[in-house]
Formats: structure tokens, C-alpha cells, sequence
């Protein structure tokens, strides 16, 4: 066990005695797939794991431990790890509800697992379906508020009181969502924040929700989630435009060279520290930002996090135009209506013939920057350096 590993662990102890049951979150829930599982209905199994990943509501922590157990049980048989100590009451609460299911078979416990899925998700939707105006607002995201009108699909990053970090369920709910707007019948999509930020990049609790597998498995679950992440921009079909109401950080800043156009706010700033988080670059900004700027202004933000005004930001290419923040939205919006009302198929063919022929490119750079960010994940620079924020918060 790597001294990062340890510290983790400790942290995690420590989290669980002092809050037993919060720890159980649903991502870590997710995150064992041992690629044991059974073929005939792998595929069932996987929908109602993504599934849980969005469920409105937080069931409860009896049904994450019955989650728990099923999913440990159909991908790993009966539970044969050691008990967990007295003292270490969420392992124990889940090492219980798993030895419980005893020589339950692996094919049982994973139709139990889909059955129970199954059930949450029949209920949530039944109270969802009750919401008024449930057409226009897409209903079913727990951090993200979506509304299409006027042809425009608009995403907007509803966390405010955390800035708009992305948690790991906010991750899979903007996937969910560019999927979606990619193929509903708007013409152009924008992203933006609710609150005064925009984006304040990746949650850094992230680095706290350490499954059983350890810290290797969550950071190699991490980089086929962020993959994932970054290739829905890569390959979003249809005009899509920033808009950037404030601050933006870290993966809020380097997503910015995916998008078609970039509207901000004169209160808007652009930093990625990834210097200070023991971090390298993401979102494929290794390749565009250079392409943008020039790889000396690059340098300065990805390698030294030199933070930059909207106007700097203008003035180097990321950023589209700025507006006075007294009239952003009002601009911005009168703009876009207008724009979307342009032919939709010549706006995602010009689009298209535009962004097309660095497709590969591009994915090709996420992939090595993701992998080399999972190395980066398991270094002491990198979780001294969340643990710094984390332990600072704490403090408050
Ligand atoms: C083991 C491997 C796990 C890896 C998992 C990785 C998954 C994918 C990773 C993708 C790669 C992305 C990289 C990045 O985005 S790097 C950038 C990360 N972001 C930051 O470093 C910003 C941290 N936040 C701050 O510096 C400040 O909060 C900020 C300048 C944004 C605002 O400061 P201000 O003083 O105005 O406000 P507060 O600090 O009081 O913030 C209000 C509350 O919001 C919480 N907050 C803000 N940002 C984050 C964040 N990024 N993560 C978690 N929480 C955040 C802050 O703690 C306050 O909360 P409380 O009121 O509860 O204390």
C-alpha cells in the first residue's frame, strides 16, 4: 500500500466514524466492476448501474447497502474478505449486508440487483411525471437544470452554494444531457452556470470517496469517466456555446476549446491550477489551448495556473466576446435566439466541416491526457493538495 493509499484510507476511516453512514454514496456504489459479470444480461446489469448513478433521490442508506451487497455478490461471488473492526462502521454495515446474502448465486443476485433499480426508478419517475411544465423542464437531474425553448437547449450547472463544482454524479448527468440534447430537436445547446460562477471545476471531495477496491480502482474509473466526459464534447453534433456567467476553474476552463463559441461575462476569470494540484491538463486543453494562444500563453495557464481576466481571455482566442455583466444575459440571449433560428442542418454541417477533420486528434489527446492524470491522482503532490482544501474547508 502506497503512503497515498494509507492516507486515503485514514481519511476514510476517520469520515466514517465520525458520520457512519454518509459515506455510502452512490458513486461508490459503482465503482467495483470486475468485469466478472454474467453475459445474458450484462447489459441489463450495466443500464440499472448507470441508472442508480441518477436517481433523483438518495434512497436511503438500507437500500445502498442492499445495492451494495447485490453488485458485490453478482460480480464477486459470496463475501470472503476478512470482517471489517468494530470501529469501522461503514465497512462492517456494508461486510454485513453482503455476508448476509450467503451463497446467494451470482445470477440471482444481479437480476435482484436490476429488479431493485427497477423499482427505484419506476417510483422516481412516477413523482417526476406528476411536476407541472415537466415538457419544457426536463425533469430527472439532480445538479443540472435543462429547458429547450426557442430552439435552444440550455444546460445549466445548478450547485451553486458549491460553485458549481462537478461531483461525480454531475459528471454522468451532463453526459446524460449532451446525449440527449444531441439528438432532440433544438438547433444550438448551451452550457452555463447558476449562481455567481460558472464552473469551479472538479469536486474535490471526489478525491474522498474511496471505494473498497482502493484508490488504483477509483482513479482508473476516473479516467474512463472523464474519457467519457471530454468525448461528449469532442463529439457533439450541433453548434454548442459557452456561457459564461462568472469564474471558471479547472475542467470549466479546458472544456472552453471544445465549444463553438464562448460568451462571457466581464466578471468571469479562467484558472487552471493544476501547478498547485499536483495536476496535468485535461479536456484536451494540452492541444487546444496551444492551438488557440500560442504554447507560451498556454504554458502559462495549464503549467504556472496564471488565471486571466475575461478581457485577457478574449484577447487570446478562448473566449468569443465579452459583455458587461450589468447586460450579459440579456445580450447573449438576444443573440442566440437569433442565431438559432438559422437552418439547423447547414449550422451542424458548417460545424461539422469545421471540427471534423481533428476529431481523432482529439480523442487521441484525451485519452493520453486521462491516462496520464490517473498516475497524477495516486501522487502525494496531487493529494496533499486536496486534502489542503478539504482540511481547510473543515476548518470554517
Ligand atoms: C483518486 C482519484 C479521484 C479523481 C477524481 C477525478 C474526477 C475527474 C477529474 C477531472 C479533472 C478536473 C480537474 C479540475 O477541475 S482542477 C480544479 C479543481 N477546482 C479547484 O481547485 C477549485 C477549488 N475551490 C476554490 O478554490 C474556491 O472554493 C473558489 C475559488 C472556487 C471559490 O472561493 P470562495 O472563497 O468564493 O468560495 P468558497 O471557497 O467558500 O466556496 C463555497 C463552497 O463551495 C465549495 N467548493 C468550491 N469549489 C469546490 C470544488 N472544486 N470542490 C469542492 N467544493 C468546492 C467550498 O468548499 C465551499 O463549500 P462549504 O461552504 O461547504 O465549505
Amino acid at each position: 500500500m502506497t503512503e497515498f493509499s494509507r492516507r486515503l484510507v485514514r481519511r476514510c476511516w476517520l469520515s466514517a466514524v465520525q458520520n457512519p453512514l454518509q459515506v455510502i454514496s452512490f458513486p461508490a456504489l459503482q465503482l467495483h466492476v470486475s468485469g466478472t459479470a454474467m453475459r445474458a444480461s450484462q447489459e441489463d446489469f450495466e443500464n440499472a448501474m448507470n441508472q442508480v448513478k441518477l436517481l433523483k433521490k438518495d434512497p436511503g442508506n438500507e437500500v445502498k447497502l442492499k445495492l451494495y451487497a447485490l453488485y458485490k455478490q453478482a460480480t464477486e461471488g459470496p463475501c470472503s474478505i476478512p470482517k471489517p473492526g468494530v470501529f469501522d462502521l461503514t465497512n462492517k454495515a456494508k461486510w454485513d449486508a453482503w455476508n448476509v446474502l450467503g451463497n446467494l448465486p451470482k445470477e440471482t443476485a444481479r437480476q435482484n440487483y436490476v429488479d431493485l433499480v427497477s423499482s427505484l426508478t419506476s417510483s422516481s419517475k412516477s413523482s417526476s411525471q406528476a411536476k407541472p411544465g415537466a415538457d419544457r423542464e426536463r425533469q430527472g437531474y439532480e445538479n443540472l437544470v435543462v429547458t429547450s425553448e426557442d430552439g435552444i437547449t440550455k444546460i445549466m450547472l445548478n450547485r451553486p452554494i458549491k460553485k458549481n463544482a462537478i461531483s461525480t454524479q454531475m459528471y454522468h448527468e451532463i453526459m446524460l444531457a449532451l446525449k440527449t440534447a444531441s439528438k432532440d430537436d433544438s438547433t444550438i445547446t448551451v452550457l452555463t452556470g447558476n449562481g455567481d460562477y460558472y464552473c469551479s471545476g472538479n469536486d474535490l471531495t471526489n478525491f474522498t470517496d474511496i471505494p473498497a477496491g482502493g484508490v488504483e480502482e477509483k482513479a482508473k474509473n476516473s479516467a474512463l469517466m472523464l474519457r467519457d466526459f471530454v468525448g461528449c464534447f469532442i463529439d457533439f453534433p450541433k453548434p454548442l456555446i459557452a456561457v459564461v456567467n462568472g469564474p471558471a476553474v479547472g475542467i470549466g476552463v479546458t472544456t472552453l476549446g471544445l465549444f463553438d463559441v464562448v460568451y462571457a461575462s466581464d466578471k468571469a476569470t479562467f484558472h487552471t491550477p493544476f501547478g498547485h494540484l499536483g495536476l496535468s491538463p485535461e479536456g484536451c486543453s494540452s492541444y487546444t489551448f496551444p492551438k488557440i494562444m500560442g504554447p507560451a500563453k498556454a504554458a502559462e495557464m495549464l503549467i504556472f495556473g496564471k488565471k486571466l481576466t475575461a478581457r485577457e481571455a478574449c484577447a487570446q482566442g478562448l473566449v468569443t466576446e465579452v459583455f458587461p455583466d450589468s447586460i450579459f444575459q440579456k445580450e447573449v440571449w438576444t443573440r442566440l435566439k437569433a442565431y438559432s433560428k438559422l437552418p439547423p442542418n447547414a449550422m451542424r454541417v458548417s460545424k461539422q466541416v469545421i471540427r471534423n477533420t481533428e476529431k481523432e486528434k482529439l480523442h487521441a489527446v484525451n485519452a493520453e491526457e486521462c491516462r496520464v492524470l490517473r498516475e497524477r491522482w495516486m501522487s502525494d503532490e496531487c493529494i496533499n493538495a486536496a486534502m489542503n482544501f478539504l482540511s481547510r474547508r473543515a476548518k470554517l
